[in-house]
């Protein structure tokens, strides 16, 4: 069984990306749109992406308007819109995720044949701890040092098998992949690509948490690849990443965006070939107007790594300069510097984002797509969201949600690459290559705790959190079925099954100092509530132990009574500038008599409770002496009852 949201978000409404909505989109870049603070009191997880120098150069230019829609660069706090959610959409609150076993699912699909999800729920971890600062290890995985011990959580790993191409078809390339179902998929076949055979040796097994075959539609990989998970999960905190994984022309690019014409002239948003960013972003913003009692800030980001050069996708610039990755001490982790964030108020503006970053990507073309991704891109969505818990706390969070589309491992010879085109592929091999060391040697437990290549490559450091760090993970392994492509789809099968024996340590990402305060808030509470109980059993041990003729419970017994000493008069602060030098003196020495029968009152009850405790003890002793005792007894009645039955006589009886 598949795990289902109730609120899935069909295209067709797709929320604010009516035409009206480009145009509001438009009309506030033109007007400038200025960046305003957080209002009521400032976000600490906001300064983590502040604005930066290229951000501010390029706003002022005016340059950075993308042509069919516009990025809003405004540092605006998302008003959550009352009572929106169309029809209940997110069910009980928490937006949406309710879903999962109600009779409105719909059967699942004949192409997707899934075993259950074992992935659960944002609700079902139990989970608040601060990203401690400085503890950098070097490896990248930047685990804080003061955080409780969390769940672990394995890599989701999805496969997303795409159909038989023209060309393939005309070829006549037959199927090397077979779906039994229970998230299984048999490859069957050699390397060289020979027709079917039935050498066990060249039959192979895989599971995965989902399989999705080739009829699935981009609703399907919506509903049921997890994503829904990993966006709740980046609205509650954490830091979560998307990435698909396969070999050129396998269908990455496909899965996360849809085909390139979609961003090509003026988009239809109601288009099906929408890929999972697109959706996605719809799914977001539905959950997150349905949160009424938390403000959230959405702030994004697109790059790509070409050439092992990151670049900025929404700015960048004629010479394509590149920016560089450093290692921060404090988050512990790898960071673009420089890199354009943009504030985005509304689906609009994320969508901005996404058609922007997709103009600039490098794409070039091969014998074995037209449209191949020459670079790495992540699109990272930055959730700032700000509460007000039930004690006046307000906690700030900082979750994330990286899309990474990898670019394709290839075969140059395939892809007939030369010049410019076989560079790319060696750079993006070799990058691909260190992604491979890291994921088998975070697969193996032995590997795990020693040295992870992560630095090895641009891409690796900017994958190392959400490989093994504190990030909740989903792969989606694209493969093509072709048995023309037998040998790339069996390693791409073998290293998406690597990757699910990684695990991850998720954590919320918190301001320290929040975290601080909500922890002590949380254990004045509890420690209010012991208080509690220990009156509420005092108060039972005094009506039970009668008469009292100790003189402690005769003190207890003033302290029930509220006789602790002389009263304080009720006082109205306001009303404290009217009084004299002597009525304060008075009122003071009043104040600090209560304390000290209060702090009495204090001890009177522990020594009270230890008193009960001492009597606890006794009774248990006498407990443990009448089992013992009853055990005994026991004994020895079986042993009567053992004894051999010696039958009368017949007639001796009667007079006995
Ligand atoms: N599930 C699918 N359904 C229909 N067409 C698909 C599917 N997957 C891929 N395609 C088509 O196959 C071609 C190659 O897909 P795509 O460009 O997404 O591959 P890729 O893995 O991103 O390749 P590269 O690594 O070279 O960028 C495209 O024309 C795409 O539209």
């Amino acid at each position: 069984m598949v795990r289902r949201a109730s609120s899935v978000p069909h295209l067709n409404n797709s929320g604010g990306s009516s035409a009206d909505s480009l145009n509001n989109a438009r009309s506030r870049a033109a007007a400038g749109a200025a960046p305003t603070g957080r209002g009521r009191r400032g976000n600490p997880a906001s300064k983590t992406t502040t604005p930066t120098q290229r951000q501010s150069s390029s706003s002022s230019s005016g340059s950075r308007v993308p042509r069919s829609r516009s990025l809003t660069n405004g540092m605006r706090r998302l008003s959550p819109q009352k009572g929106g959610s169309s029809g209940g959409g997110g069910g009980g609150g928490g937006g949406g995720d309710g879903g999962s076993t109600g009779g409105s699912s719909r059967n699942t699909p004949y192409f997707l044949r899934s075993r259950e999800n074992e992935i659960g729920s944002a609700d079902t971890l139990e989970i608040v701890a601060s990203k401690s600062t400085g503890t950098g290890t070097g490896t990248g995985t930047g685990t804080g040092s003061e955080e409780p011990s969390t769940p672990e959580d394995n890599i989701n790993v999805v496969v997303r098998v795409r159909p038989l191409n023209d060309k393939e078809k005309r070829d006549r390339h037959g199927a090397t992949l077979k779906f039994p179902g229970n998230g299984q998929v048999i490859i069957e076949g050699n390397d060289t690509g020979a027709k079917r055979s039935h050498n066990r040796d060249s039959v192979r097994v895989f599971t995965y948490n989902v399989v999705f075959e080739p009829g699935a539609t981009q609703e399907d990989i919506l509903d049921y690849s997890g994503i829904k998970r990993i966006i709740e999960m980046g609205i509650e905190g954490f830091s979560c990443t998307a990435f698909c994984y396969g070999q050129t022309g396998s269908g990455k690019t496909h899965t996360l965006t849809g085909p390139p014409d979609l961003f090509v002239g003026k988009p239809n948003l109601k288009d099906p070939r929408h890929g999972l960013i697109f959706r996605s972003f719809v799914y977001l913003f539905q959950l997150i107007k349905n949160r009424t009692d938390v403000n959230y800030v959405l702030k994004a980001s697109f790059m790509e790594i070409y050439n092992e050069r990151v670049i900025d996708l929404l700015n960048p610039g004629s010479a394509r300069k590149p920016l560089a990755v450093r290692w921060s001490k404090k988050s512990g982790g790898f960071f673009v510097e420089n890199l354009f964030t943009v504030d985005c108020e509304e689906l609009d503006d994320l969508l901005a984002v996404l058609e922007e970053g997709m103009r600039n990507r490098s794409v070039g073309s091969h014998a074995m797509n037209d449209h191949s991704s020459r670079s790495h891109t992540i699109l990272t969505v930055h959730i700032l969201s700000d509460q007000q818990t039930d004690g006046g706390v307000f906690l700030s969070k900082h979750g994330k949600i990286n899309f990474v589309d990898l670019a394709g491992s290839e075969l140059t010879k395939k892809t007939m690459s030369e010049g410019k085109t076989l560079e790319e592929a060696n750079n993006i091999n070799k990058s691909l290559m260190v992604l491979g060391y890291c994921i088998s040697s975070l697969s193996d437990n032995k590997k795990r705790t020693g040295h992870i290549p992560y630095r090895d490559s641009q891409l690796t450091k900017l994958l190392a959190d959400s490989l093994a760090g504190n990030g909740v993970t989903l792969m989606i392994a694209c493969v093509s079925p072709a048995h023309y492509n037998h040998a790339e789809t069996l390693n791409t099968l073998r290293y998406a099954s690597r990757a699910k024996r990684i695990r991850t340590k998720p954590v919320i990402m918190m301001d320290p100092r929040e975290a601080l305060i909500l922890s002590l808030k949380r254990d004045i509470h509890a420690l209010q509530m012991e208080n509690e109980h220990l009156k509420a059993a005092l108060n039972l041990h005094h009506q039970a132990a009668e008469p009292m003729d100790n003189l402690l419970e005769l003190q207890l017994e003033r302290v029930h009574t509220g006789d602790v000493g002389i009263p304080v008069p009720k006082m109205d602060l306001e009303r404290l500038p009217e009084l004299d030098g002597s009525e304060l003196a008075e009122l003071v020495k009043l104040y600090m008599a209560e304390n000290e029968s209060l702090r009495q009152e204090n001890n009177h009850l522990f020594t009270v409770r230890e008193t009960i405790l001492r009597d606890q003890e006794i009774v248990c002793r006498e407990n443990e002496r009448l089992l013992k005792k009853l055990e005994e007894v026991n004994k020895l009645k079986l042993s009567e009852d053992n004894e051999p039955c010696v039958e009368p006589a017949p007639g001796a009886g009667a007079g006995a």
